[in-house]
């Protein structure tokens, strides 16, 4: 409890200089997370982007992958940074993307089952290649299972797995290069 005994809401985050204070947002009726959102943050991005980039220095690999929405910024920031293209599993199939693969994930924000689609070129840019996994929370690691379930797919090897936070128990995502961990926030009934 914080000094007036309310609950708290917000989370402070700090990434390589760059500080923000994350709301609270209920994802459960007894849960809430506190919420990252790069999308239109470039600061932050970057200050995560360059920190990570720093830390994957001595993994090689060739590809950045990510899933589709809010960790794409992060993605193309480390594909500048790194000099790696890199690759977006999608949530929604298009005509275009011919004869993809795709898997299911179940996403805490939403409660939802979604499909992550690799889209045939992207699937052919992938095959033998070594991939570095990146997202912006590492939670549930159900996102993480659907991308590396895609990736094994297209005969890609996982390399690293990178994000700008992990959330939920900390010594589950040891694998994982993060810049931060993230608690959850029980809701008393
Ligand atoms: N804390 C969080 N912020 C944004 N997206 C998330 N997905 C899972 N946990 C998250």
């Amino acid at each position: 409890m914080n000094p007036t005994h309310l609950p708290p809401r917000s989370h402070p985050l700090h990434i390589n200089g760059v500080q923000r204070d994350l709301p609270l947002f209920k994802v459960q009726p007894d849960l809430a997370i506190a919420v990252l959102n790069i999308l239109g943050d470039t600061e932050l991005t970057e200050a995560a982007a360059t920190a990570l980039q720093q830390r994957m220095a001595d993994i090689t690999f060739d590809v950045i992958v990510t899933a589709e929405a809010k960790s794409i910024p992060l993605a193309y920031a480390l594909s500048v940074h790194s000099a790696r293209p890199y690759v977006v599993l999608r949530k929604n199939y298009k005509s275009y993307m011919g004869e993809a693969l795709s898997t299911e994930t179940l996403s805490i924000t939403t409660g939802k089952t979604q499909t992550l689609y690799l889209d045939a070129k992207d699937r052919a840019a992938l095959q033998g290649k070594k991939v570095a996994l990146v997202d912006d929370v590492v939670s549930t690691g159900s996102t993480l299972a659907a991308m590396r379930t895609l990736m094994a797919e297209a005969e890609a090897e996982v390399a690293a797995v990178a994000a700008i936070c992990t959330e939920g128990d900390p010594e589950q995502w040891a694998e994982v290069i993060a810049l931060a961990h993230l608690p959850v926030f029980p809701i008393d009934a």
